[in-house]
């Protein structure tokens, strides 16, 4: 069988710190604290300051998110849980409800990245947490740092282009 290795982008650089909130469900309390671990190595190799809330299960996870984009003042947010299939359909409703609000929350412009595990058992959440493995917690605050580095690169103040109230360019 082929196979392919991932590409994985450059860790950007930051002039000033990015201040990132995690967001974890420990649900599956050992898969979390080790997605923790990566997602915590990821962000601190990028120099940025965090911090870490947990909330029940996965399907909180956007919600929290969201309130603390509206209420605090944090650059990203770094999304960690996990779902691990059971008996019933309630595992498509917490993977697919998770995901595609945080994408609705992303769309808004908050700076999200996903690591919130959706497998079939518990060892492919082993694999895919560990942060020696696949580290899919590293992976999902990479993904937060690019998003933060591309909404800085991209701000008005950084054009030169300053808004009024009412909103005039000068
Ligand atoms: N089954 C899993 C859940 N279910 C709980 C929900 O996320 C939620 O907390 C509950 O429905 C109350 O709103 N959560 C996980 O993170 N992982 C699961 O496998
Ligand atoms: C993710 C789930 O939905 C799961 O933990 C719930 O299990 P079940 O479908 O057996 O209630």
């Amino acid at each position: 069988m082929a196979s392919i290795t991932h590409y994985t982008l450059p860790r950007p650089e930051f002039d000033e710190a990015p201040k990132v909130l995690i967001v974890v469900s420990p649900y599956y309390k050992e898969i979390a604290d080790a997605q923790l671990a990566g997602a915590r190595a990821e962000l601190e190799a990028a120099g940025a300051t965090h911090e870490t809330v947990e909330v029940p299960g996965a399907l909180e996870i956007p919600t929290a998110i969201r309130i603390a984009y509206r209420q605090a003042d944090f650059d990203g947010f770094v999304a960690l849980g996990c779902v691990i299939r059971g008996e019933t359909t309630h595992y498509d409703t917490v993977c697919n409800d998770s995901s595609r609000a945080l994408q609705l929350l992303g769309l808004e412009g908050a700076c999200i990245g996903n690591g919130i595990l959706t497998v079939e058992n518990l060892d492919q959440a082993i694999v895919r947490a560990d942060a020696q493995g696949q580290n899919k917690g590293g992976g999902a605050a990479a993904a937060a740092l690019h998003l933060i580095a591309l909404t800085r690169k991209f701000a008005p103040a950084a054009k030169g282009i300053g808004f009024k109230a009412g909103g005039d360019l000068s």
